[in-house]
């Protein structure tokens, strides 16, 4: 059974992509094998049923491979039933029972170290749904880029030092950028080097129902005692406790007593603290009191590597000339980034064509589409006006004072970063300024952007609405 399960293992890992094989095939330990049967223990009733659906009958094509023989596999909850737990029989009367063979007496004898393992398994389990830490997201799935390498370090160094090093720690951005995914990682690292450390990811919208809950079941204490007991939370969009004052009390008091009691809190928000409305002054304030990191949307390699990356994962190959189309045409975040691929891969292997550029042009129509109505240099002079509240004919004017120069640069980087103009055409549609002009302001800009977080931000909402 040993060896089955070792030959089936290698072959699912190399049919899965690595996420899938970690989460699901990992865990689950073969418990035993007599008279045709296969009984194999998954961790938990998720786990189970997820494995029932989407493996049982692999699984079972492989077993019936390997012994030549019709197999019924079966998929239990808990090796351990009515929680009692299995004598390993005698080698003897085990190779009786199996009907002989060396494969299948091994397997008996391996049986109580199996029962220990999915015990174990099973501990573990417990802790990670607990925690609500999905175990996929970690910082080696984590593309780095200057986008968000200082968000990762900052994740990477309160994972190695919670409650110590930046409390807390506040994480902000756009849609789909990645901030979940950080948070989860620094979870999963603490989670593999403390397993009993008690630690909960919340969507804030969650948290708000948890408080509404505990308010109609009279139930502040239990609420309180929970949360204030954590050892880490981590708390994730919490621009949804806007304009919610019992929440936003009761979020405060967690936060008092973990940060007093030196437990680490890690918050995302869309935006950063000081623009969150409907956000008590208190907490703005404390929220600020950490360390404070922007993620950015990701640049053009970082798009390039993460594209490249997740078809890995998904055992499709892309050539570096598709992934920087794709890279090119989808700015704004990983989220897009991901739907794309999905798309791409899906189309390929449904008209079973190879991946190119024109196949990707077939597959994301409609997406690449959208971009291109959305994002031109019109509309960026438009909305760079409004914001800035100069008109948009300043945009093409030889005017020169800082209040209209300033704009007119800032309009003529995000050209540059949103649009696949060149420099001349950019200057052309500036009122025909030259491209070195042009080159000007975009470095300035993206200058002044890495040094000041205020431009920095101010650029950040003109890319997000830009983006719609
Ligand atoms: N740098 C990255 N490397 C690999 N995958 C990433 C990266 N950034 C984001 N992703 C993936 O993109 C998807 C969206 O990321 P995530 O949910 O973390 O975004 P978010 O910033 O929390 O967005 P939202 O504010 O909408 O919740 C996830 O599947 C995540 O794993």
């Amino acid at each position: 059974m040993e060896n089955f399960w070792q030959t089936c293992s290698a072959k699912l890992e190399q049919e899965l992509p690595p996420q899938q094989f970690s989460a699901w095939i990992k865990p689950l330990v073969p418990l035993d094998f007599e008279d045709g049967r296969l009984r194999i223990a998954a961790p938990n009733r998720f786990k189970l049923d997820w494995v029932k659906q989407q493996f049982a009958s692999r699984i079972t094509t492989l077993a019936s491979e390997y012994w030549e023989a019709p197999i019924d596999v079966q998929f239990v909850l808990d090796p351990r039933a009515g929680g009692a737990r299995r004598p390993a029989p005698a080698p003897a009367a085990a190779a009786a029972v199996n009907g002989g063979g060396a494969a299948q007496a091994a397997a008996v004898i391996d049986m109580p170290d199996a029962i220990e393992r999915a015990d174990l398994y099973i501990e573990e389990t417990k802790k990670r749904d607990q925690s609500r830490i999905n175990p996929a997201l970690t910082f080696e799935s984590f593309v780095t880029g200057k986008a968000n390498q200082l968000a990762r370090a900052a994740a990477i160094q309160v994972a190695n030092n919670p409650g110590v090093s930046y409390n807390p720690l506040f994480l902000y951005g756009g849609v789909g950028l990645g901030k979940t995914h950080l948070i989860h990682a620094i979870g999963n690292q603490l989670l593999a080097e403390k397993p009993d450390v008690r630690i909960r990811y919340i969507h804030a919208e969650q948290y708000v129902r948890d408080v509404v809950t505990a308010y109609q079941r009279k139930g502040f204490d239990d609420f309180k005692r929970y949360y204030h007991s954590l050892d880490m939370l981590l708390i994730d969009d919490i621009q949804f406790f806007a304009g919610k004052s019992r929440t936003q009390e009761e979020f405060f008091y967690a936060f008092e007593a973990l940060i007093a009691a030196k437990k680490q809190i890690i918050i995302t928000s869309d935006t950063y603290p000081k623009e969150i409305s409907g956000m008590d002054d208190r907490l703005i304030s404390r929220f600020d009191s950490g360390l404070t990191v922007a993620v950015e949307p990701p640049e053009l390699e970082m798009r390039v590597a993460i594209l490249l990356k997740k078809a890995a994962q998904e055992g499709a190959v892309l050539s570096d000339d598709v992934a920087f189309f794709v890279a090119k045409h989808l700015r704004s975040n990983v989220r897009e980034l991901e739907g794309a691929l999905r798309k791409i891969l899906a189309y390929s292997r449904f008209h079973g064509k190879d991946i190119t550029i024109d196949v990707v042009k077939e597959a994301l129509k409609d997406l690449l589409s959208v971009q291109n109505r959305q994002i031109s240099v019109e509309n960026i002079q438009k909305t760079v006006a409004d914001f800035f509240n100069i008109k948009v004919a300043d945009m093409y004017s030889k005017k020169r004072p800082a209040n209209i120069a300033r704009p007119r640069q800032i309009a003529m980087y995000l050209a540059k970063e949103l649009t696949q103009k060149s420099l001349p055409e950019i200057g052309e549609l500036f009122g025909g300024r030259d491209h070195t002009t042009v080159l000007h302001a975009v470095r300035k800009i993206a200058a002044d952007r890495a040094k000041n977080p205020e431009v920095n931000h101010e650029l950040h909402v003109l890319e997000q609405t830009l983006k719609g």
